[in-house]
């Protein structure tokens, strides 16, 4: 099955509109961070590499088939193993965001987070939308090592933190995740506005009941 060239085009004006829409707003900088998008025939959909997505050119967005083999557009992001890995882990995702969003890199480089969750749950919707965020060891950008990292964890996470780096969000389609990656800034910044005030996160109990009545994808 794979969707028509009509649905393909308005996927790739959807990661235009919402990269522009994350750079306007100063979560992501220059030409750091990627978005890639699932299709029905396997492949996938990505941003090029060096390019702004305060200023994509849909038509120039990247289209890979099955196989990762580039069908057209440009040359793909570097991140495209780290993507393809985050995609083939989670069937159930429909779209990942990587951005340098600055409180969450702030945190990816601090020397004592617990690397298995790099962030308590301070709010509710922070465990509705990102649950727990494992630490994924430093790779150079671009570096196979880092999808392969990935692999390990995307089956049980839907978010990951790159260290001195940034996160990779997936979402069940482009929205979700670039919410998800959203309220994982905020919460980065709230969890650094917190730091040495013992802040009172949500009990184990609160964030099962919050699993149970609001599974993510
Ligand atoms: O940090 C990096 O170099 C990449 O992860 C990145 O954010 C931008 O790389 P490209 O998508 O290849 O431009
Ligand atoms: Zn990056």
């Amino acid at each position: 099955m794979s969707q028509s060239p009509h649905e393909i085009n308005r996927l790739r004006e959807q990661i235009a509109l919402h990269g522009k829409s994350l750079f306007d707003r100063g979560l992501t900088m220059g030409s750091s961070g990627n978005i890639s998008q699932r299709l029905e025939d396997g492949g996938c959909l990505m941003t090029p590499t060096n390019a702004c997505l305060g200023r994509l050119d849909p038509a120039r967005i990247t289209r890979l088939d099955a196989h990762g083999r580039v069908l057209d557009g440009d040359a793909p992001t570097k991140e495209h193993f780290l993507h393809r890995a985050m995609l083939e882990e989670r069937p159930s995702a429909g779209a990942i965001v990587h951005l340098h969003s600055t409180h969450s890199v702030a945190v990816s480089c601090l020397p004592d987070i617990n690397p298995c969750d790099c962030i308590p749950p301070l709010t509710a919707y922070y465990v509705m939308r990102v649950g727990t965020l494992p630490l994924v060891p430093y790779h150079v950008p671009g570096d196979e090592r880092l999808g392969d990292a990935v692999r390990g964890l995307a089956g049980q996470h839907s978010a990951v933190l790159l260290a001195n780096h940034g996160p990779v969000v997936a979402g069940k389609n482009l929205d979700a995740a670039v919410y998800a990656t959203e309220e994982l800034e905020e919460t980065a910044k709230l969890f650094l506005l917190l730091r040495g005030t013992n802040p009172r996160g949500l009990t184990p109990e609160q964030v099962d009941e919050l699993n149970a009545r609001y599974p993510r994808d």
